[in-house]
């Protein structure tokens, strides 16, 4: 209810307007909202601000930049750069794509030299492509980067490390020397954010710069390892796990919100002749559209929050030295990222295409949610990358599953009991158990039958890595059905546990089922081909779907409401919670910035000579216009 929270309307500023705004208010909320001691960036406040803030600065800052401090850095480096990141007397962010590489890490061409004379690292971006290119808040606001570059000493290279650099003035924010910094223009989203480039060339920082958790470099130039390796690839392990709730699942409940609410209030057209006119809602094809991603928003939920469970007992374990779970971690959050941001961002474009016209206004507030959900299939790892990294770990699995009795997230893979499905009618496959048993089923084929493949062809003289690379379809398929067992598997757990009433268990146990259904449904040709169903458990599978949107339709609302958006938030004259659609779309339109005059200046300009030569025209005084 703070006057200073809430929102002015982004869609009628300026990008420049919008990136100021999103600052104020951002740096409002983090200083005066939330001044507490032992305020940690990646807290509870930080699911408060990503839940009420529409657009905001200095998310890497944030959720990025502060978190690598505390993964890679030492504790004397953590006591000096924390408090005055938390406090943002400096403003960082996670410096590591390039021009020329985002997916590849080990093609990154940032150098790092150490120079002993000066017990220094020299940076430097050897050409066009090895500049940084992407990194949010490094445009115009940070000045600082975490800066990730290949080390090198005395010529010899040892992979990607991390760097505490200063790129602009504390006093002045120029750009200090041989920094070349500016945003990289507009994008699809993220307007507010200043995506920006970083050329560095021959910049110098002190030894004791280097993040040295997990490696140093002493003054005579030894370099010493201190753990994992694959720990300094952690930081995208940690944001994957985090952006599902924050950047997948509240943003496609905003939109079912948005679209559900919207359903319930437009009437259009009429499915019993001598009745009136409709809510679009009571239309099955719409109910078809909404209400599974309306499921997807609670599984996905119960599934990352399982994620982040696991990612925070790893993270336990890796601090006693143990990361025996990295691998798994790993595979896991880099397929859950995928899937669920292809999922989410797939759902979040039906839900505003099932709202017509009206979804294409800027006003409805579902075109901002949609573009936004976009990168996540990009950012923080691009899906077809991070998919075959969890296809990688599956068959590696696989393999082991024949020998070993596998536990975890891959159990199943080790599971050769009879999988067969026994349903006779539609209810039978409303059943839980029976949709967990028909995913882990379908994955563990699908992962059979992508290793099954690769193995042929190497038997037959193909190499590895072409295997690898012509099976990459069925690989991603494999990712997919391995995460959709996880996501359906976790959640109907998940609920079973949850101590509620019977009636909201009863309300989350279809919508659990309606998610594992419309996945089946979406996917029918696996589970025939896998023999996991027949083609008439197919049909039983469709009407069980059906059945679903009829009994969920009488609690529509009522759950998207359970989300409790507030209309600051949802921004939205579709989704207000009052239902007054046409005034608040009316009241919108008029004040955009077109409608501050009656006539606008320039086209009055453009338009006036015909406009006069059309009315002698009309009333017979002027010659006939060429037209
Ligand atoms: C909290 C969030 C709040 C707000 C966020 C909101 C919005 C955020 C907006 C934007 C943020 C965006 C930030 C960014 O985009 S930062 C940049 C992200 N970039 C990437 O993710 C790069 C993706 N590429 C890679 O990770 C690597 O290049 C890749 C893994 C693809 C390949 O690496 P490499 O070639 O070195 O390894 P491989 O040969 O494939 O595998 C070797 C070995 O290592 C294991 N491995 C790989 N990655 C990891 C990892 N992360 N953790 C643990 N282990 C890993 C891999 O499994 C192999 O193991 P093995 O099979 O045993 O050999
Ligand atoms: C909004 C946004 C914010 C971002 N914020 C940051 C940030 O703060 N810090 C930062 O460092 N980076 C950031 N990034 C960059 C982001 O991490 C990269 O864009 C991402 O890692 C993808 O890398 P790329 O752009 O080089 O695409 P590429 O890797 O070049 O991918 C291009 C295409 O090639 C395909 N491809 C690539 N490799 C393979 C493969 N091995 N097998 C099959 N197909 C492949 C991909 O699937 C994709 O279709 C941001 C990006 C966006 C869009």
């Amino acid at each position: 209810n703070d006057t200073s929270m809430q929102h002015r309307n982004l869609n009628h500023m300026t990008r420049e307007e919008r990136f100021s705004e999103a600052m104020r208010r951002t740096l409002y909320a983090l200083k005066v909202l939330l001044p507490r001691e032992g305020w940690t960036p990646v807290g509870p406040e930080m699911k408060y601000l990503a839940r009420a803030i529409k657009e905001f600065t200095f998310i890497i800052h944030a959720g990025v930049f502060i978190p690598c401090i505390m993964s890679y850095g030492t504790n004397e480096q953590i006591a000096k750069w924390f408090p005055l990141a938390a406090d943002f007397r400096i403003i960082g962010t996670y410096a590591q794509t390039e021009l020329g590489h985002g997916s590849f890490l080990r093609g990154l061409e940032t150098i790092a030299t150490y120079d002993r004379a000066n017990q220094e690292f020299i940076i430097n971006c050897p050409k066009i492509t090895a500049m940084k290119w992407w990194p949010g808040d490094m445009g115009k606001s940070a000045n600082h980067v975490l800066l990730m570059a290949e080390l090198v000493i005395d010529g010899k290279k040892y992979g990607m490390h991390g760097f505490m650099v200063q790129i602009r003035d504390l006093t002045t924010h120029e750009p200090l020397p041989g920094v070349t910094v500016g945003d990289i223009g507009a994008k699809l989203s993220f307007e507010s954010v200043d995506n920006g480039f970083l050329y560095l060339q021959n910049v110098r920082i002190p030894r004791e710069n280097l993040l040295s958790k997990l490696s140093e470099v002493h003054p005579d130039g030894t370099y010493i390892k201190k753990g994992n390796q694959r720990l300094m690839y952690g930081s995208m392990v940690r944001v994957r796990v985090n952006l599902i709730a924050h950047e997948i699942v509240m943003p496609l409940a905003k939109a079912c919100t948005i679209a559900v609410r919207y359903s319930a209030v437009r009437r259009q057209g009429l499915i019993n002749p001598s009745k009136e006119e409709v809510p679009v809602l009571d239309y099955v094809a719409q109910q078809h559209k909404l209400l599974p991603q309306v499921a997807t928003v609670f599984m996905a939920h119960f599934a990352a929050k399982q994620l982040v469970k696991m990612h925070h007992d790893y993270s336990l374990e890796v601090e006693k030295g143990n990361t025996s779970q990295l691998p798994e971690l790993h595979a896991l959050s880099a397929g859950m990222k995928a899937c669920l941001s292809e999922q989410g961002a797939a759902g979040a474009e039906i839900v505003r295409r099932a709202c017509g016209g009206h979804g294409y206004s800027c006003g409805s507030g579902l075109p901002f949610i949609v573009n936004r959900m976009l990168a996540t299939c990009t950012y923080e790892g691009e899906n077809t990358v991070m998919q075959l990294q969890c296809a990688r770990y599956l068959i590696k699995c696989a393999d082991q599953a024949k020998k070993d009795k596998l536990t975890g997230s891959v159990w199943y893979l080790s599971d050769f009991s009879n999988m067969s499905c026994t349903a006779q009618t539609f209810g039978d496959l409303q059943e839980p158990s029976v949709l967990v048993k028909l995913h882990e089923r379908r994955a563990k084929c699908a992962v059979q039958h992508a290793g099954k493949k690769m193995q042929n062809m190497v038997k037959n003289g193909t190499p590895a890595h072409d295997a690898w690379n012509m099976m990459a379809t069925l690989l991603i398929n494999a990712a997919r059905a391995h995460i959709m067992q996880y996501v359906v598997g976790t959640s109907v757990t998940y609920i079973s546990e949850l101590s509620c009433s019977a009636s909201l268990k009863k309300i989350l146990t279809q919508l659990c089922a309606l998610y594992a259904l419309h996945n089946i449904n979406s996917n029918c040709g696996d589970f025939v081909k896998f023999g996991c169903l027949t083609s008439a458990q197919c049909d039983l599978a469709q009407e069980a779907e059906f059945n679903l949107l009829k009994q969920l339709r009488p609690d529509a609302v009522g759950i998207v409401d359970s989300f409790d958006f507030t209309d600051d938030i949802l921004q939205s004259c579709l989704g207000a919670y009052d239902g007054n659609v046409y005034e608040r779309l009316f009241e919108w339109a008029k004040q955009a910035p077109m409608n501050k005059t009656e006539v606008h200046q320039d086209s009055y300009q453009y338009l006036q000579p015909y406009l006069h030569e059309g009315r002698d025209v009309l009333e017979g005084r002027g010659r006939n216009s060429k037209l």
